[in-house]
């Protein structure tokens, strides 16, 4: 198992170019079993999410080849398997992904349930009922959900109880090869959503207005192969301009798309940054400490609950108070007992975090829980006094594409090595 070691007291400076966005990668990839040639993908970021999603279509039967550092080229066969195991689903959640696409083009999908994780249990419910709305005989036995459908699924109107990101892509991706029309209402309205929506229209598919809270699918009769570029990924922007701020650096983002972190540059601006865009960049400048804000998470396009604990990591070193609020996940504050051994003044009320901001954080021992928890305790990492030892960083390589890398091609002082044996067994404890 490996760590990270980040030496504190660095400003960030110079350019970083942002990588294709995990989230829209994952579905797009995922999404390539419904065509019936080949299908050529570009801008995928080098993650261990997107590995997994490779391995998945490999235990499919489905064939691809990477062509160049971020391209892959997938070629479904007609007939493939059918079954995601629970050895792949268990590491990454999206693997539920294939669960539209397999039912949509085999009529039938046996797709481990993902479980709960750090942040929060997680259920799949409305994947489930929306499937079922359209026809699917869906039963949860042994631990998987087995869906199967007599003939084309069906059109249906379909009402979501709550915005879910992934549950729409699923939904939308069960629709495309749907007999007849399928409206999707309180969709979730996040870009990759978007972007998937035009990589199925790439494909032939007919779906409009997503990015609404209203999408229409025609169903089609094939999608043929094609070619696509994933959208940048807004997260990693984000989480590049809070670690600028945070060390009262100054970077250009570049390879961005800013019109899509409106809401986090709004709270940057608010901290202290001066933010300057251009068509596909972002520049941020510190003037100084920033100064703490208060944050409520909420669907697109309001404030991304994957900022949220990058926030909170700025708050701990901000001037005044930061209040935040997290109303997504129900578990996702496990970088604050973290950010607390390294001297963050953080006070937890049910799902608020109140920061009071201190002016010096100290380096220390801390483990990952999650991805986003991961990138906060990092940029703490390099605020702080002295050495920050960020242990389990398999959760960051989910989904940060060479970060020490990145982070030390602007000025950090950041180093992987192993973790001592004894050390992972006291932390598996
Ligand atoms: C791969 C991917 O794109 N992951 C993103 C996606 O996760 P994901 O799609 O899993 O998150 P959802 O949007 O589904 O979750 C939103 C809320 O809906 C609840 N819910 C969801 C589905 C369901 O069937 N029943 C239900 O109750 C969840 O428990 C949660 O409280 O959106 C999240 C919210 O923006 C992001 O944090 C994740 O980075
Ligand atoms: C929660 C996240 O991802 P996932 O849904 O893949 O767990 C994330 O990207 O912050």
């Amino acid at each position: 198992m490996e760590k990270l070691v980040v030496h504190g007291g660095t400003r960030l400076t110079g350019e970083v170019e942002i990588s294709g966005a995990k989230n829209a990668a994952l579905p797009i990839l995922l999404a390539s079993i419904l065509a019936d040639s080949p299908v050529l993908i570009h801008n995928v970021p080098r993650l261990q999410d997107v590995e997994t999603s490779l391995e998945l279509l490999g235990e499919l039967g489905i064939p691809h080849v990477r062509e160049d550092a971020s391209s892959y080229r997938i070629s479904p066969p007609k007939e493939h398997g059918h079954v995601a195991p629970y050895e792949l689903v268990k590491t990454m959640r999206a693997s539920i992904l294939v669960l539209g696409p397999l039912l949509g083009k085999c009529g039938h999908a046996e797709v481990s349930l993902p479980g709960g994780c750090a942040i929060g249990a997680r259920p799949v419910n409305l994947h489930i009922e929306g499937m079922r709305q359209m026809g699917a005989e869906i039963v949860v036995e042994n631990g998987y959900i087995k869906a199967r459908s007599n003939g084309r699924l069906r059109g249906a109107h379909i009402l979501m109880d709550t915005v879910s990101v992934t549950g729409t892509e699923n939904l939308m991706m069960a629709a495309v090869l749907a007999e007849g029309e399928t409206v999707i209402e309180n969709a979730a309205r996040e870009p990759e959503i978007i972007d998937l929506a035009r990589f199925l229209n790439t494909l032939g598919a007919d779906v409009r207005h997503a990015g609404s809270d209203t999408i229409h699918i025609h169903g089609v009769d094939r999608l043929h192969g094609g070619e696509y570029r994933v959208l940048p990924d807004r997260i990693e922007t984000g989480t590049f301009l809070v670690a600028a701020l945070a060390t009262q650096g100054h970077i250009r983002c570049t390879h961005t798309q800013p019109d899509f972190l409106d809401a986090v540059l709004k709270k940057l601006t608010e901290a202290g940054a001066e933010i300057i865009r251009g068509q596909d960049w972002i520049e941020l400048k510190s003037h100084g400490r920033p100064k703490a804000v208060n944050i409520v998470t909420a669907p697109h396009p309001a404030f991304p609950t994957d900022m949220q604990a990058q926030f909170i990591a700025l708050n701990s070193i901000a001037t005044g108070t930061g209040v935040v609020r997290e109303t997504i996940f129900e578990n996702r504050f496990m970088h604050v007992p973290e950010l607390r051994r390294m001297g963050a003044h953080i006070d937890l009320e049910g799902n608020t975090a109140i920061s009071t901001g201190v002016e010096r954080l100290t380096g220390a021992q801390v483990m990952c829980t999650d991805l986003r928890a991961s990138a906060s305790l990092v940029i703490a990492g390099m605020v702080a006094e002295g050495i920050t030892e960020v242990e389990r960083v398999y959760h960051i390589d989910r989904g940060y594409e060479a970060i020490e890398r990145k982070l030390g091609n602007l000025g950090a002082q950041i180093e992987r090595a192993q973790m001592c044996p004894t050390r992972i067994k006291r932390t598996q404890d």
